[in-house]
């Protein structure tokens, strides 16, 4: 089927550290909605998240890098670039960058619980169908938000999206995914120091060469 622009999923996040939950749903995302790659946005700093406990994006990036091998997903530190710290901004600043590209915005079940406690999330609605991964304990949560009820009349399969030519939104997606249970949580509870390994590789370049995405003319 012919499709109006390469599809891109983005996946906003702390990354504190990446781990092999972003990587998984990544890839289901790609095989499930037909995407041709997915973008993490290493955020700087999530405006709901407080800044103690968070390593530096250069560690957090370098991690994310890790989790990404070998696999059709593009790290970015592209909110630093563009100098944005809400989504709904980020957003706009991507859809004007990219005006041929369609995006899906990703997220696990936990941030839909919390969705509308973010900046114009009505606005991030309408700008890009959502695709929603199930996270051990936050099933009631977020299907019971506000947000998910709102969104409960623009139910939209996978199936559908992979399938149609041109996306429209708001379009709400629950994605078919074996869950984990892994968390950033969990993992610095376990290696408190985990930052202190990595050194800061390759920010700049990855940034660069995420908005020259390979030749495609975009706007600034
Ligand atoms: N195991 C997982 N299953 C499904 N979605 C996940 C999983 N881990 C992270 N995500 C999603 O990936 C995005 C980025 O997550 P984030 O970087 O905050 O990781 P996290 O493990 O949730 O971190 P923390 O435990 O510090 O809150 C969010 O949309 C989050 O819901
Ligand atoms: O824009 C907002 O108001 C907003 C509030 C909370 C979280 N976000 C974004 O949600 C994404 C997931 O964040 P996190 O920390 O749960 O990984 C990341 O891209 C954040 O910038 C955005």
């Amino acid at each position: 089927m012919k499709r109006d622009g390469p599809r891109t999923g983005l996946l906003g996040g702390s990354f504190n550290p990446a781990h092999r939950g972003h990587r998984a749903i990544s890839l289901a995302a790609i095989a499930e909605l037909g995407l041709d790659e997915v973008w993490w946005l290493v955020s700087p700093g999530n405006p709901l998240k407080p800044a103690a406990g968070m390593a530096p994006l250069e560690a957090r990036f370098t991690s994310a890098l890790e989790q990404a091998r070998r696999a059709p997903i593009r790290v970015t530190a592209i909110e630093r670039e563009l100098g944005t710290r809400y989504t709904a901004d980020t957003l706009r600043a991507l859809r004007r960058r990219f005006p041929a590209r369609q995006f899906v915005w990703l997220m696990g079940a936990d941030n839909l619980a919390q969705f509308d406690q973010w900046r114009d999330w009505r606005g991030i609605a309408r700008s890009m169908p959502i695709a929603v991964f199930a996270r051990p304990g936050y099933y009631r949560q977020a299907t019971a938000s506000h947000a998910a009820a709102w969104l409960r009349r623009f139910s939209a399969t996978a199936s559908s999206l992979k399938h149609s030519r041109r996306w429209s939104a708001p379009a709400l997606a629950y994605l078919d995914h074996d869950p984990d249970p892994i968390s950033a949580t969990a993992i610095r509870r376990a290696d408190p120091d985990w930052a202190s390994r990595l050194s800061g590789t390759g920010l700049r370049d990855a940034v660069t060469h995420a908005l020259i995405c390979d030749g495609e003319t975009t706007r600034r």
